[in-house]
């Protein structure tokens, strides 16, 4: 399969650039698997990069290796001028605290806080999220635990917790699986709305919907970029149909 060259994308720097990420589980055993095989990935500063590809084509793998959640074997991920590949576990978990968010597929919300709670884990909540939480009719199940609530709203709840920190990066993981067509448009204009604003969104998603509204499209097959592309004029997320 061919991959299309990308055009630039303006005249923005770089926010992510990864090159030749290559990582492999059960190295050296019979079970050997090679994840990522030479993966490369820019994108610039305040855009939406969305991953799709197959079930297994890597697309977690990937996301975990560009938010230092995961080493890679061999190339270089940099997210604003930081060498995610070079820092300590130290330095990684520093940069995973302060400058980037990571929205679990999930959710990963603490079962024994409530959702105002799990929000609330790095500082108290920000007007920004405190305005979403009301927009997205989440007020009234903020104090409740999350196996109290529906999977929707602990999306929600995880998509504020990120929100509620002030970071460069947001890697989302399926952030409206666990959403109807009207709550996963309102997620997607917030995403679109943060990226607007500096934000640079690195998400996986499943739904081919969601490339209308992404600055850039890259899909992997078996642990390679088959396709990147840029896309001239992205769709204002609430002008979808779902
Ligand atoms: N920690 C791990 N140890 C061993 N194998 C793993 C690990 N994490 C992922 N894999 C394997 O790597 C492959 C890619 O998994 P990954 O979760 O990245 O795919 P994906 O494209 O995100 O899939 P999905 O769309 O189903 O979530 C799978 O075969 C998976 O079993």
């Amino acid at each position: 399969m061919s991959v299309e060259p990308s055009a630039p994308a303006g005249s923005r720097r770089p926010a992510l650039h990864a090159e030749a990420l290559r990582k492999t589980f059960f190295a050296g055993t019979p079970r050997e698997f090679a994840v990522l095989r030479g993966v490369s990935l820019t994108v610039e500063r305040g855009r939406i990069c969305t991953i799709l590809g197959p079930s297994g084509s890597g697309k977690t793998t990937l996301l975990r290796c560009l938010s230092g959640l995961e080493p890679v074997d061999s190339g270089t991920v940099e997210v604003g001028g930081t060498k995610v590949h070079a820092l300590s576990p130290r330095q990684t978990q520093r940069f995973r605290r302060e400058d980037t968010a990571f929205v679990f597929q999930e959710y990963n919300l603490i079962s024994d806080l409530t959702l105002r709670e799990n929000v609330e884990l790095d500082r108290p909540m920000a007007p920004r999220p405190a305005e979403l939480a009301a927009r997205w009719r989440l007020e009234h199940v903020l104090d409740h635990f999350p196996d109290q609530c529906s999977g929707g709203q602990q999306q929600k709840a995880a998509i504020l917790r990120a929100l509620n920190r002030d970071v460069d990066v947001l890697f989302c993981d399926e952030p409206t699986g666990a959403l109807d067509g009207t709550s996963a448009g309102e997620v997607l204009c917030v995403l679109q709305e943060v990226s607007a604003n500096g934000v640079t969104v690195v998400m996986i998603t499943h739904n081919e919907m969601v490339t209308e509204i992404s600055d850039r499209v890259v899909r992997l097959h078996d642990g390679e970029v088959v396709s990147d592309t840029v896309v001239p004029d992205p769709r204002p997320a609430g002008e979808l149909e779902w």
